[in-house]
């Protein structure tokens, strides 16, 4: 196949995973991006803009590289040197989907670099072979509310538009929380007891969520599978998780395998004021620094972008948009 000069970019958004009780099932895109460009080279070159990208390898070990490579395979394509641009301003390692959208954002470009031979399906069954889980890739992917669940060989999902009166608060901790040492914690075997109720709970979440029942939220958006063996590994949320309600959240939650804590809010509400300082004086009282954040559901997943100018660096072409 004749591959040419072409470049190609793509945004693709962070995410939440879990949303409490849909642990490896649930997934909801936010409005938090990052953004890749490709093309082919004479020999590979990655530039990583930002400070999110501090530390991440920017040679062939380079997760986006070696992503495009396995397209490249898949396809029946050589095209062993690239260029890749990212700047991204999902946080690395804090439970906002950083190497999920890596994933998806990688493949996504291959793909789009070499025509698009690969379905959405295919990248979806790649991404969830990488990531060993479907929630985050899956939202990074189509967007939305993913529902979702992988059996070790293929990943089943369901999307489902976000309610649009929605506003998700983040409260990002100032330290990195691999989602390894998050998963190490958690017990290999679990009671019957407390499987019936995150099946419960996070089966209510989705119907409420389906059925526009914010009213449920509160009550369904409880889990006993990761939270309680991970709370020792972030301050201060055992306290989040227990009074964030009383505080005006519709339902809070480790957003993936944390540190960054995720409320649940109606846009409406008039207590938002109230539930930042609750977030930020109790990470505070634990001596826990955290960036607090107002995000969105994002409705759209990874997006190949057509129109922007090729004369322009990634980063000179984003700046003005940037969070939009
Ligand atoms: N652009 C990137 N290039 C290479 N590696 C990346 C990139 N983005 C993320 N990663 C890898 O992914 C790791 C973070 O993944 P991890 O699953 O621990 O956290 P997360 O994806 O941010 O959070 P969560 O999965 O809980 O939502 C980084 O430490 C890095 O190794
Ligand atoms: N479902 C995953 C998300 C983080 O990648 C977890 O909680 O470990």
């Amino acid at each position: 196949m004749e591959i040419g000069s072409r470049k190609v970019r793509v945004k693709v958004p962070g995410s939440t995973a879990n949303l409490g009780p849909g642990f490896d099932t649930l997934g909801m895109a936010l409005d938090l991006y990052a953004w890749i460009e490709m093309s082919e080279a004479a020999a590979t070159k990655i530039h990583l803009i930002g400070d999110q990208m501090k530390g991440i390898p920017t040679d062939k070990s380079n997760l986006i590289y070696e992503v495009a490579q396995m397209v490249f395979e898949k396809a029946g394509v050589l095209i062993p040197e690239l260029e890749i641009s990212m700047y991204s301003d999902i946080p690395l390692t804090r439970g906002l989907g950083s190497s999920a959208a890596a994933i998806v954002g990688g493949l996504a470009a291959a793909n789009a670099l070499i025509g698009s031979p690969l379905s959405d399906d295919t990248l979806f069954q790649m991404a969830t072979a990488l990531e060993q889980h479907p929630d985050n890739v899956g939202a990074s992917l189509y967007g939305g509310l993913v529902v979702a669940f992988w059996d070790g060989e293929r990943a089943e999902h369901i999307r489902v538009e976000p309610d649009d009166r929605l506003e998700v608060l983040v409260a990002i901790p100032h330290f990195q929380l691999s989602t390894e040492k998050a998963r190490h914690v958690l017990p290999r075997e679990q009671s019957l007891a407390n499987a019936v109720y995150n099946v419960g709970h996070s089966s209510v979440l989705v119907a409420a969520l389906c059925t526009g029942r914010l009213d449920m939220i509160p009550r369904a958006m409880k889990d006993a599978l990761h939270q309680p063996y991970r709370a020792p590994l972030v301050p201060g949320l055992s306290k989040i998780l227990a009074e964030a309600t009383e505080h005006g959240a519709l339902g809070v939650a480790l957003s993936g395998a944390g540190p960054t804590m995720l409320a649940l809010v109606d846009r409406d509400s008039s207590r938002k004021a109230e539930l930042e300082q609750f977030l930020q004086g109790t990470l505070r009282g634990e001596q826990i620094e955290a960036t607090l954040l107002w995000l969105k559901p994002a409705s759209s997943g990874v997006q190949v972008l057509t129109h922007f100018d090729e004369r322009c660096t990634l980063f000179e072409n984003i700046k003005g948009e940037v969070r939009g």
